[in-house]
């Protein structure tokens, strides 16, 4: 017997006869039922003791990780009375010990009806069933700041475990691939949401004040401001000058490099439109010589324009085929996706249409649903793009205004509608202001931030530097510096490696079953990542509309709650519906004092709609019915 084959009747009997043993003993502890969903992950590995000792070199040198390093067996049972299906966990998973964090989500409640708009009801507990309130803003009896909120769709942050990031795995073997359809649009995502500056203007400056500077030639020297652009010495590295100029010369370097690089990356955008307006070129010429001359065949009419061409470029006609072979991909490209799908396209375009792997008519039909959502994300986060187009006669005006989630796309590639228009049948006075960080409701709080936990007293912290703050998670400082942070607990939203500039690479799209919209993610999103913040209104007292509710220690003791409501003030997470299989969930975190919650990837897919569990103080009372179509949906038939 084989060793695979081997392995397969171990896995088998142990399967059948220990994991039920243990199943069955811990369905009756009582401990389990303090637990929402309790789940029983059950891993075993067969391992060579001496190869543990290299626990970090996994690769065996032949680039191949071995079978007996992964999991023998890797269930996950729920003890609750239904069984998951066997989960095989990837090599990459396969030291994550622990059961899976359920998505419990923070007792938010839920967003009555689809509209944002509140209504206030009594504080106390309700328990008949409610019919979701759309209506006017919310009026608060009085402002009054509760102590502890007992009502229900009030969202919560559970106290649960943060999903773990997804171990890297070193072990993948790093192998050139083709170009695919699906890289090429994951690469536009990238490009779009990656900060890239595609403003022809100032790239045109920079790329001008870059060689001036590099050549020091005088005749290309852009204008007085080249000084400004090209940092002095750059031909100097920062370890040839003292320490204290170092850092400067550094952040100088990074500029000058970053300004180089996006200019360049603007000019191979116009190269490839050009190519590609210049195909049409080609064939529109083609025809006119066949037009002109009745007695040439087409294929001869060709030949003696791809002539004319070799001469015009200098190229032999081998190459000058290549190229157009290429080029008449770019066009085929912008036929489907529009200029916007070449302007944002990667590098993997040049390899996509030299190759042309997926590159059929199910393909471009993909694109061309498409562009409608890539022109939503480009118009919106980079107004200028537009004027790329000049170059091949088109109009540079953008079709799409605002913030990019002002609108609201539709997976089946007709137009993007606006955000406000798909809630004006429930709220006619909907209104939504995007905000990057949470605003503290003044009528309530005063001045005085219910999310404020104080700082452990100096000499309490594990941290080495004893900056004032340290991560409640890892024990690190915390620093909006790059030089004094050392918590990397929730890049990119907090610290060093916060991207300002930076969306997260999601849109709010139209749901075909009832839901209103959602959201939806355009790139994957690793287990453990944070997705975003959810930022809103920082108030209290509201009831019966879906709020965020937590609470903060105060520094003499003592629990204050707050309530967040996006209802009209926000950003995307206002969007993220309900699932009872959902593949994220929210988590509490404090930075640099603050008490913030972040929507976590449970791992998510590109093209996945974005959900989290409401869990069940949401729903209770509802009258409303989950329409989340998993298997395991637990309102299916209204709240409980
Ligand atoms: C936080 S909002 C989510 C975004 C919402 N779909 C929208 O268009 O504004 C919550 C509301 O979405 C709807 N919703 C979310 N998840 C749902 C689900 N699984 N089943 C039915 N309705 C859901 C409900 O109307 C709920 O009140």
């Amino acid at each position: 017997m084989d060793f695979s084959t081997q392995l397969e009747s171990l896995r088998q009997s142990l399967s059948d006869d220990i994991v039920g043993h243990v199943t069955e003993v811990l369905r009756n502890l009582s401990s389990t039922e303090r637990l929402n969903r309790p789940v029983l992950r059950l891993e075993l590995f067969v391992e060579d003791a001496d190869e543990q000792r290299n626990d970090d070199h996994r690769n065996h040198g032949d680039g191949v990780v071995h079978a007996a390093r992964r999991p023998l067996v890797s269930r996950v049972f729920d003890l609750s009375g239904t069984r998951v299906p066997t989960v095989m966990t990837p090599p990459s998973m396969a030291s994550s010990p622990g059961v899976i964090p359920e998505p419990v989500l923070p007792p938010l409640t839920p967003c009555a009806s689809d509209s944002p708009t509140p209504c206030l009801g009594s504080q106390q507990e309700n328990t008949r069933r409610r019919k979701g309130v759309g209506g006017l803003r919310p009026a608060r009896h009085r402002a009054v700041v509760v102590e502890d909120v007992d009502s229900q769709r009030q969202m919560q942050v559970p106290a649960r475990s943060f999903p773990k990031r997804a171990k890297v795995d070193d072990d993948a073997v790093a192998a050139l691939q083709e170009a695919s359809l699906g890289k090429f649009v994951a690469g536009i995502w990238e490009q779009i949401h990656g900060g890239v500056d595609l403003d022809p203007q100032s790239s045109l400056e920079q790329w001008l004040g870059a060689a001036a500077g590099s050549t020091g030639n005088a005749a290309v020297r852009a204008s007085e401001n080249t000084d400004r652009i090209t940092p002095p010495g750059f031909g100097r590295l920062p370890g040839m000058a003292g320490p204290a100029e170092a850092s400067g010369s550094f952040n100088r370097s990074n500029s000058f490099c970053r300004r180089v690089t996006q200019a360049s990356r603007t000019c191979r955008a116009l190269e490839v439109i050009v190519q590609a307006r210049w195909v049409e070129h080609f064939e529109s010429y083609v025809d006119m010589v066949a037009s002109t001359n009745p007695s040439m065949s087409k294929k001869k009419c060709r030949k003696a324009a791809l002539l004319e061409a070799c001469q015009d470029f200098g190229w032999a006609e081998k190459d000058m085929r290549n190229r157009m072979r290429i080029w008449a991909g770019y066009n085929e490209i912008k036929d489907a996706g529009g200029w916007v799908a070449l302007v944002f396209a990667g590098n993997g375009i040049y390899r996509l249409c030299k190759y042309r792997v997926g590159f059929d008519a199910e393909s471009m039909q993909t694109l061309r649903a498409l562009r409608p959502r890539i022109e939503v994300a480009a118009d919106t986060l980079h107004p200028t793009w537009r004027q790329l187009l000049v170059v091949v006669g088109e109009s540079p005006e953008p079709r799409f205004t605002g913030h990019p989630h002002d609108w609201v796309v539709s997976p089946c590639g007709s137009d993007p509608v606006p955000l406000r228009s798909t809630y004006l049948s429930r709220d006619p006075l909907f209104s939504f202001q995007h905000l990057d960080e949470s605003i503290l409701d003044a009528s309530v709080w005063g001045d005085d931030d219910p999310r404020w936990v104080p700082p452990p007293p100096a000499g309490a912290t594990a941290c080495p530097k004893k900056t004032a703050f340290t991560c409640h998670s890892c024990g690190q400082a915390q620093s909006e510096f790059p030089k004094q942070n050392a918590c990397y607990c929730f890049p990119p939203l907090f610290g060093a490696q916060k991207r300002a500039a930076v969306q997260a690479p999601v849109q709010v799209f139209r749901t075909s079953n009832g839901r209103n919209n959602g959201l939806q993610a355009l790139a994957p999103f690793d287990r453990g990542t944070a997705i975003g913040e959810f930022v809103g209104l920082v108030t209290s007292g509201l009831q019966d509309v879906d709020v965020m509710s937590s609470s903060s220690t105060r520094a003499g003791g003592g629990n204050r709650t707050y309530q967040i409501w996006q209802g009209r003030q926000g950003n995307f997470t206002r969007f993220v519906n309900h699932s009872c299989n959902p593949n994220a969930q929210f988590q509490s975190i404090v930075w640099m004092g603050l008490e913030r919650t972040v929507l976590v990837s449970k791992g998510i897919s590109a093209g996945q709609e974005i959900t989290v569990d409401y869990s069940d103080s949401y729903w209770r009372g509802l009258a409303k019915k989950c329409l989340c179509s998993e298997s395991c949906c637990r309102y299916r038939t209204g709240g409980l």
